[in-house]
């Protein structure tokens, strides 16, 4: 069964995401992937994924994505958060990452663990 990815980044991590999705892109077609609006209107326009696009982050976005998780729907997230910047939206990701620990989904929330995450994946089922 293909792998459900739901990714998300914040305004100063979006680069590093486009980044991580270009090494990766091979591995992330063969995925059913989701994302927030903005961070998913940047994977396809500038890395060419098919990806289905949730609300914003701060209009609801994660909590989109974190009701579809607790229901079952998602495998895993790559949630490229900024630490250094206060989101007006604090309060919703606060949920989703709690909902991943609830549920017990992986979560990535930065770079490395993303890479260890994906590698993981594709040991699993290579392309
Ligand atoms: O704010 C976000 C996650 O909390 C990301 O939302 P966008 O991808 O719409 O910028």
């Amino acid at each position: 069964m293909k792998h459900r990815l739901a990714l998300i980044a914040h305004d100063n991590k979006k680069a590093d995401m486009v980044a991580l999705a270009r090494e990766f892109a091979p591995f992330l077609q063969l995925c059913t992937l989701c994302a927030t609006g903005t961070t998913g209107g940047r994977l396809a326009n500038e890395v060419g994924l098919q990806v289905e696009r949730m609300l914003s982050g701060p209009m609801g976005g994660d909590l989109q994505i974190g009701a579809r998780l607790a229901m079952g729907e998602v495998d895993a997230i790559i949630f490229l958060r900024d630490p250094m910047t206060p989101q007006p939206h604090e309060p919703d990701i606060n949920a989703l990452v709690r909902a991943c620990d609830v549920h017990d989904v992986p979560c990535a929330t930065n770079l490395s663990t993303a890479r260890l995450m994906l590698l993981q994946w594709m040991q699993q089922s290579p392309v």
